[in-house]
Parts: C-alpha cells; sequence; structure tokens
C-alpha cells in the first residue's frame, strides 16, 4: 500500500491509503502533479484524489526549493506540470491546451545598455552543459496528441510592448510561464520522466487583465489532465 499525499509549500495536508496499479503492465505508476497554484489543478484534484499532488507556490525559487525537496525523498515514475501560461502566438486560442518541449531563462544575465548579454556571453556558462542544449533546457519525453511548444519562464510577467518584442526577437518563444524552466531543471537533474502541460490563459501583451480568460483556461487543462491520467491507470 502506497500512502499518497497532498502536498502544499512542502506540508502534507492530507494523506490517502491507496495504490494504482497500470493495467498494461500490472505494476504500480506513480505519478506527481506539480502545480504553483491549487486553483489550477483542483477540478482535477475533484476526479482523481488520490493522485500525489505537489503545491509549489508562484515562480521558480518556490518551484525549484519544494520539488527538489519532494523528489529527494520520494520515487515517481512520471512527473507532470500543469498550469495557466501566456501565449506570444495570437493563432493559439485562450484555452488551448499546449505541451512544453523546451524552456529557457531570457532573464539570466546583464543588461548593457539597450543590450541584453546572456550568462553565456558573460562567460559564466556553458550552453551544452548538462542539463543546458544551447542554452535551452529540452524534454524529449512527449504525449502525441498536443502541439509541443517552446517556453520562457520569468520572473516579472511580460506587459511591455517593447520588452515583448525584444524577448521575442532574442527567444523566439511560444508561451511563457513562471515556473517552467525551475521544473525542467529539476526533473532533468533528478532524472526524472516529465512533462509540462499547459493551458492559454491569456496572451503576452501590455497587461490588460480584462483580457485574461483563467476559468477556460483551468476548465481545458483539468479536463485534459483528467483523460491524460485516466489513460495512464
Ligand atoms: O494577475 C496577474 O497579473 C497574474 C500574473 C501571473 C499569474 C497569475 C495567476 O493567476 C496564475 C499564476 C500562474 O500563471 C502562470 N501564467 C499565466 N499567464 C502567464 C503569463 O502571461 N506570463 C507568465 N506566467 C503566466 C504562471 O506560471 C503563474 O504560476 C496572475
Amino acid at each position: 500500500m502506497i500512502i499518497q499525499k497532498l502536498i502544499i509549500n512542502g506540508c502534507s495536508t492530507i494523506d490517502y491509503g491507496l495504490s494504482i496499479l497500470h493495467p498494461t503492465f500490472a505494476l504500480i505508476m506513480k505519478l506527481l502533479l506539480v502545480a504553483a497554484t491549487k486553483a489550477e489543478i483542483q477540478p482535477f484534484i475533484n476526479i482523481h484524489p488520490h493522485t500525489d499532488v505537489l503545491i509549489t507556490g508562484v515562480g521558480m525559487v518556490a518551484t525549484t526549493y519544494h520539488l527538489t525537496k519532494h523528489l529527494a525523498k520520494n520515487s515517481y515514475d512520471l512527473v507532470i506540470n500543469a498550469g495557466i501560461a501566456g501565449a506570444f502566438d495570437r493563432s493559439i486560442k485562450l484555452g488551448e491546451v499546449i505541451q512544453v518541449i523546451s524552456e529557457e531563462l531570457p532573464e539570466l544575465g546583464a543588461e548593457d545598455g539597450d543590450h541584453f548579454v546572456s550568462l553565456t556571453d558573460l562567460g559564466f556558462m556553458n550552453p551544452n552543459e548538462f542539463p543546458f542544449t544551447n542554452g535551452k533546457l529540452i524534454n524529449n519525453f512527449r504525449t502525441e496528441n498536443l502541439k509541443s511548444l517552446a517556453g520562457v519562464t520569468v520572473n516579472t510577467v511580460n506587459g511591455n510592448e517593447s520588452s515583448i518584442q525584444k524577448m521575442v526577437e532574442r527567444c523566439t518563444p511560444d508561451v511563457e510561464s513562471m515556473e517552467g524552466a525551475a521544473f525542467f531543471y529539476v526533473c532533468l537533474q533528478e532524472n526524472v520522466k516529465f512533462i509540462q502541460l499547459r493551458s492559454i490563459s491569456n496572451h503576452v501583451e501590455k497587461r490588460n487583465r480584462a483580457n485574461w480568460d483563467i476559468p477556460l483556461a483551468i476548465k481545458h487543462l483539468n479536463n485534459y489532465l483528467i483523460e491524460y491520467v485516466n489513460k495512464i491507470y
């Protein structure tokens, strides 16, 4: 019997006493679902209360700390990062669920007037030193039926047309979140299979909260997650 838990910022709040058999291999498939906020995955938790869930808090620092601490004590067959995100490309509709297959840390470096100097150009990073490939974090594990997109992870949500344009020219990202790269970094370092599923709540533009549709993004994300996990079990 495996004791499964809901963990919020590293503190376990609910214990469940169930294990789940994988129908094909008759093995226990251990799954961890990681989200920044509980609200983003609450509908999934209501349907799948026995899946291990880690709520990290928003941002890279909290994600890195809580996920690393949790994976040091627990082993999983698959770790899923689920949440909402902003899309740079307007052809990606609000509420669309996508998988992020590469991540970048576009703020890591130095400003030199109008020019951005990367960590590589500063001489602090080999862009091909593990877990990086050409300065990016890459996930080779994918699901078949979702668009595979490139992500950037930021500490400050982009909301200024000039900085958005500069980031698009420099990184050509499809989507933006506040946790993705931290999640990729920890999973690659820990050598655990992972996937990042995001549903688009907004387009990356001059801040206009009235244009965001968080309820639609959460609804579609959770419908997808429920179906995805139903297929696994
Ligand atoms: O009210 C706001 O300005 C606001 C800003 C960021 C996030 C939120 C949330 O309610 C959810 C937190 C979650 O959302 C992800 N997210 C969603 N859209 C974006 C974006 O355009 N750029 C970066 N992150 C985004 C993020 O991963 C947060 O964890 C509210």
